[in-house]
C-alpha cells in the first residue's frame, strides 16, 4: 500500500456547489475541474463538485459541464455542500438560497453586488452567527484584487477617496463610442455577446451596477454600511457622441466613475457635519490622466490611504474566466479556513459615518452652451459664474458649425474650478435663463485633473 503523497489524500474532500451555469458559472466549473489537483494542494483537501443548480437541466451547455452535476433543486443542493458559490445574479432566490446555505453551516462565496449592496447586513449577520466565510471579490471589478486590498490589506490604514472604472460594459461602450462612431446601442449589443454586460444591461447603462460596486467598497473603505439607495447614481444614456466628440476635442474622455470620499457639510449656522460622499456619474477625465487609458471592459480603481498614500488597481474587470478567477481565489481562501480552522473578516460598521447629501459634492465642471454669437455675450455669461462665487478655469468659443456653414450661433465652452453641485445648479438655471443663452447643452463633471 503506497503513503498518502499529500494531506489532501488524507483529508476529506471539500464539497462545494455552485448555483448558476451562466457566463461566469461555467467558467468556475472549468477551472474546479481543470485544475482540481494544483486547488487540492493550494487548500489542503479536494474540492469535489457535488452539483451545479440550473433552471433547466436540458439546455446543451458546455461540455466542461458535467450533465450528471446539474439539478434544478437548488434548495436541496445548498444543504449538502461545505462551500456555495452563487453566480445566478438577482436578488431572489440568491438571497434566500445564500441564507439557507449558510444556515446549513456551508461558508459562501458571491459575485453578485446588487445582493450585497441591498442585503449585505443581513448576510454578513447570518454569517457571523454560524461563523462561516461570506467571500465576494468578484463582486467588485472582475478579476482585480479590490476588496481585499480595501477589507484586508488597509485595514490599519484611514482610508480617503476611492475612485474608479468599475463597471466594464460602460466603459465598452464609451470606448466603442469614442474610437469607432458606434452608437449607444450597437456597443451595448457587443458587451452583451462578450459576456460583459449584466442579464439585463439596464444595470450597466443606467449606473446600478457600479453604484452597488460603490457601496459595496465604501462600506469596506470607511467601516460604514452604505447600501445602494446612499449612492447619488446617473448612468450613460444621457452621454450622446456629440458629447465624445467634444470631450476629444477639448482634451478630455469621458468616463462612468465611481466615486467614494470623505467629505463635510456646513449647515447655515456655520456647524459642519463629517461623513461620507458616494455617487456614480460620467465625468470628463484629462486624455493625459491614467484612468483616461483605460479602455475597452478593463477596470481601474485608485485608492488614497492616510499612510499608504496612492494606490491603483487595474485588470478585467468583466467577462466570465477573469470573474471566475477572483471567485476561485476567495473558494480556495474560504475552503483553506474550513481545512485549518480560523475565519475571514466580518463586517465592520463601527464608524457609522452619515451619507451625505449630493449637492454637497465638489467638483470641476465643463459647461457647453449654445449662444449668440456677438460681442459682450461672453461677459454676460461670466458675470452670473461670478455671482455666485463659480470660478472659471477655461473658455472656448467656436462658432457652432465649426467647419462647416458658419452660422450666427457659437459654442461656449466653459470649465469651472471646483465648486458645489449645488452652485452649479442655480447657475446653470441663472445661465438658462439669459436671452444671449439659447440652450445648456451640456454639463459634465471634470474629475481626475
Ligand atoms: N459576467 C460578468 O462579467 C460578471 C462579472 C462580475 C460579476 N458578475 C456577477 O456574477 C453573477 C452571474 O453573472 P453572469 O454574467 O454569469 O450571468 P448569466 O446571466 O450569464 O448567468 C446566470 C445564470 O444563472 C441562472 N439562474 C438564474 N436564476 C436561477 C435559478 N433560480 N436557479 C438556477 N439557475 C438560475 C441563469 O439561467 C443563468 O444561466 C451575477 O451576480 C453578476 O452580477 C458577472
Ligand atoms: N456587468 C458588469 C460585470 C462585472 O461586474 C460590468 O460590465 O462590469
Ligand atoms: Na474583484
Amino acid at each position: 500500500m503506497s503513503a498518502p503523497s499529500s494531506p489532501a489524500d488524507v483529508r476529506p474532500a471539500l464539497r462545494v456547489a455552485v448555483l448558476g451555469c451562466g457566463v461566469v458559472g461555467t467558467e468556475v466549473v472549468r477551472l474546479l475541474t481543470t485544475q482540481a489537483d494544483d486547488l487540492a494542494s493550494r487548500v489542503g483537501a479536494r474540492l469535489e463538485l457535488v452539483g451545479v443548480a440550473v433552471r433547466d437541466v436540458d439546455v446543451p451547455r458546455d461540455p466542461v459541464v458535467d450533465r450528471a452535476l446539474l439539478t434544478a433543486d437548488a434548495e436541496g443542493l445548498v444543504e449538502k455542500a461545505d462551500v456555495v458559490v452563487e453566480l445566478m445574479g438577482g436578488l431572489q432566490p440568491a438571497k434566500d438560497l445564500l441564507l439557507r446555505a449558510i444556515e446549513h453551516g456551508a461558508s459562501v462565496v458571491t459575485a453578485n453586488k446588487a445582493l450585497l449592496a441591498q442585503d449585505g447586513p443581513v448576510l454578513y449577520a447570518a454569517a457571523d452567527a454560524a461563523g462561516v466565510d461570506l467571500y465576494f471579490e468578484a463582486a467588485v471589478a472582475g478579476a482585480i484584487p479590490i476588496v481585499r486590498p480595501v477589507r484586508e490589506s488597509l485595514a490599519g490604514d484611514h482610508v480617503r477617496r476611492v475612485l474608479g472604472i468599475v463597471n466594464g460594459t460602460t466603459n465598452y461602450v464609451l470606448d466603442r463610442m469614442a474610437t469607432e462612431g458606434l452608437d449607444l446601442e450597437q456597443a451595448v449589443k457587443e458587451a452583451q455577446s462578450l459576456g460583459y454586460a449584466e442579464a439585463d444591461p439596464t444595470a450597466d447603462v443606467e449606473g446600478y451596477d457600479a453604484a452597488a460596486k460603490a457601496a459595496i467598497l465604501a462600506s469596506l473603505a470607511f467601516h460604514t454600511r452604505v447600501s445602494l439607495d446612499d449612492v447619488a447614481r446617473e448612468g450613460i444614456t444621457s452621454v450622446t457622441a456629440d458629447d465624445v466628440a467634444w470631450a476629444e476635442r477639448t482634451g478630455y474622455v469621458i468616463k462612468l466613475l465611481a466615486i467614494a470620499e470623505r467629505g463635510e457639510t456646513a449647515a447655515e449656522d456655520g456647524s459642519t457635519t463629517a461623513g461620507i460622499q458616494v455617487r456614480v456619474h460620467p465625468a470628463l477625465v484629462p486624455a493625459g490622466h491614467p484612468l483616461a487609458g483605460v479602455r475597452g471592459a478593463f477596470n481601474a480603481v485608485f485608492v488614497e490611504a492616510e499612510a499608504a498614500g496612492e494606490l491603483m488597481f487595474y485588470g478585467r474587470g468583466a467577462g466570465g474566466q477573469p470573474t471566475a478567477s477572483a471567485v476561485l481565489g476567495d473558494v480556495v481562501s474560504v475552503a483553506r479556513h474550513r481545512v485549518l480552522g480560523g475565519r475571514g473578516p466580518v463586517e465592520s460598521s463601527y464608524a457609522a459615518l452619515p451619507v451625505l447629501p449630493a449637492s454637497a459634492a465638489r467638483t470641476r465642471y465643463q459647461m457647453r452652451l449654445e449662444v449668440a454669437d456677438r460681442p459682450g455675450v461672453l461677459a454676460q455669461v461670466a458675470a452670473v459664474l461670478a455671482g455666485r462665487e463659480v470660478s472659471i478655469e477655461s473658455v472656448r468659443q467656436t462658432p457652432k458649425g465649426e467647419g462647416r456653414v458658419v452660422t450666427d450661433v457659437a459654442m461656449l465652452v466653459i470649465t469651472t474650478h471646483t465648486a458645489t453641485e449645488h452652485a452649479l445648479r442655480s447657475t446653470v438655471e441663472a445661465i438658462e435663463a439669459l436671452d444671449v443663452v439659447r440652450r445648456v447643452v451640456s454639463v459634465l463633471r471634470v474629475e481626475g485633473a
